[in-house]
């Protein structure tokens, strides 16, 4: 299989040590950052803000990939870009205007990603393509990790990847939740060519994160 690249999603990391955790995923191959956002009301669970952000920047330089599953949306958009993300991506659920939300985005000078619970249809897509950098599918409903890979959208995955060549642009596909070394392969034999990974990079304790990363891309 093509080697995607591998995004720790640190909701699975030790939150007592989480400047720790993001450098010994950072050496341990991590390509990109997952920082999971949530509220509390978008999604029933709460964990971190701008501030948690903005203090584990200095600890990697790879690309800070910043979920965002909270509603409103927009007020944080700038809080977020300030603090340190790289990316910024946001559900279209959690804002009257998607593609007004976007655009605050790329003004910041961000890279803009759109994700996709499980239940929300690829047409959603259809007038924003020109200003995502990312499209997340969410392999599992948003608010927790360690939950099990929804099998049903890897045609999501498909289509989406149909729509990446029609658009003609480098547009990356992530998939994010349940993600193992056994769906890592199905992900990226659909399309997929980033993929969010929380407990199945965390487990074991940091002495395994490489030879979990490694699995994770298919090199074990
Ligand atoms: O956004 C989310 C959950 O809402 C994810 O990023 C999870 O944190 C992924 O965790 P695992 O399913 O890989 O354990
Ligand atoms: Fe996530």
């Amino acid at each position: 299989m093509a080697t995607p690249l591998i995004s720790p999603s640190i909701l699975s990391a030790d939150f007592a040590r989480l400047g720790e955790e993001v450098r010994a995923v950072d050496q341990a191959g991590a390509d990109w950052i997952h920082i999971d956002v949530m509220d509390g009301h978008f999604v029933p669970n709460l964990t971190i803000g701008p501030d948690v952000v903005k203090a584990l920047r200095p600890h990697s330089d790879k690309t800070f990939d910043v979920h965002l599953m909270i509603s409103p949306v927009d007020p944080y958009l700038e809080a977020f870009a300030e603090a340190g993300a790289d990316i910024i991506t946001v559900h279209p659920e959690a804002g009257p205007h998607v593609h007004r939300t976007l655009q605050a985005i790329r003004a910041l000078g961000k890279k803009a990603g759109v994700v996709l619970n499980p239940g929300t249809p690829v047409e959603v897509l259809d007038n924003l393509m020109d200003l995502v950098d990312l499209i997340l599918v969410m392999s599992v409903n948003p608010g927790f990790g360690g939950q099990s890979f929804i099998h049903s959208q890897l045609d999501k995955v498909r289509a989406i990847r149909g729509m990446i060549e029609r658009a003609g642009r480098d547009i990356h596909l992530e998939v994010d939740g349940g993600v193992n070394p056994e769906t890592a392969k199905l992900c990226v034999d659909a399309g997929a060519d980033v993929l969010v990974a929380g407990s199945a990079t965390f487990k074991g304790g940091p002495s395994q994160y490489a030879a979990n990363i490694a699995a994770l891309k298919g090199e074990v």
